[in-house]
């Protein structure tokens, strides 16, 4: 992306890169007498990654819906700028007995897409969360990965601007951690996302902010340096299928009868282009993702 032009004349025109997408100041709330939140004061803006951290019952949830809007203040202020927000509840709800792709097309319809358009997007989130085969199989005979990711599509159809998600890896073994902490990276994108966590491998992949709750307030406030994760599409050519099935990728897709597409960490792609190489594959293409 090229530099904007800061001159006055244009300040208007860039000023949606600096907004601010939620401000809170001194904001409480209370519910059956107890204060939850306290003396909340702070600002977000778009397209942070803001990860809300701290210990079991400290607020964490509560921080984050009334960041959404689940919650209203019961003092202080607040101002949310926000109004297309995908909300990703900690637990989904079991008793659903509708096949995967069914409940995803009802959550679709409730945006204003085009049936083609939405079932086009949900083929294209299944593929990105690796769940395709699963599209016909009931909710409540998914595993609790498979749901954790319906939730997250169902949140991603409506395309927020704000993603919220609470504890998104809870409940899940550490391949399927890693393998969601990979797919929310590489969607992460330009999009304000805000968690709960309790696992350092979300924070640190995900994270340019910590949050820290104690008792209901924020206790610390920290910006988090270093470079983001970036990731790289590797196209080639293959001799054979069976030769990429055990490459240490994110995701691969066999394009035709001898193409592939592989994404890969940059911190990965030299391990995985000289395996391609040592493989018989010719490199055609390479591209950074984000
Ligand atoms: N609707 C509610 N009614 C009454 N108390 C509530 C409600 N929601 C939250 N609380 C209380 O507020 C406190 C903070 O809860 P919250 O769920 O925000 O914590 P958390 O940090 O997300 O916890 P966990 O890590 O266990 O999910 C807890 O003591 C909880 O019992």
């Amino acid at each position: 992306m090229s530099l904007p032009n800061f001159s006055k004349k244009n300040v208007g025109r860039w000023k949606w890169l600096f907004m601010n997408i939620f401000e809170a100041n001194q904001a409480c709330k209370q519910i059956d007498g107890i204060m939850i939140l306290k003396e909340v004061s702070l600002s977000i803006s778009k397209g942070e990654k803001v990860a809300i951290t701290g210990n079991n019952g400290s607020g964490k949830s509560s921080l984050l819906k009334l960041i959404g809007g689940i919650y209203e203040e019961t003092a202080g202020k607040v101002k949310r700028f926000q109004n297309n927000i995908g909300y990703v509840p900690e637990h989904f709800p079991e008793s659903i007995r509708f096949k995967l792709q069914d409940y995803l097309i009802l959550m679709g319809k409730m945006t204003n897409k085009s049936d083609e358009e939405m079932f086009k997007r949900i083929a294209n989130y299944a593929e990105l969360f690796s769940i395709t085969e699963f599209l016909t199989t009931p909710l409540n005979h998914c595993s609790k990965g498979t749901k954790q990711k319906a939730g997250i599509i169902q949140a991603l159809l409506k395309n927020p601007d704000l993603l919220l998600l609470d504890e998104p890896l809870t409940g899940l073994d550490d391949k399927a951690k890693i393998e969601l902490t990979n797919q929310l990276s590489l969607l992460s994108g330009d999009k304000t996302i805000i968690f709960t966590a309790h696992e350092p491998l979300l924070i640190e992949r995900i994270a340019n902010r910590v949050l820290t709750v104690e008792s209901g307030r924020i206790v610390s406030d920290s910006t988090v340096k270093g470079n983001k994760e970036k990731f790289i599409c590797i196209r080639a050519k293959i001799p054979a299928r069976e030769i990429i099935e055990d490459i240490p990728s994110i995701k691969y897709k066999v394009i035709g009868m001898n193409s592939v597409e592989i994404i890969v960490s940059t911190k990965e792609s030299d391990k995985v282009l000289a395996i391609l190489l040592n493989r018989g594959c010719s490199i055609l293409e390479l591209t950074e993702k984000r």
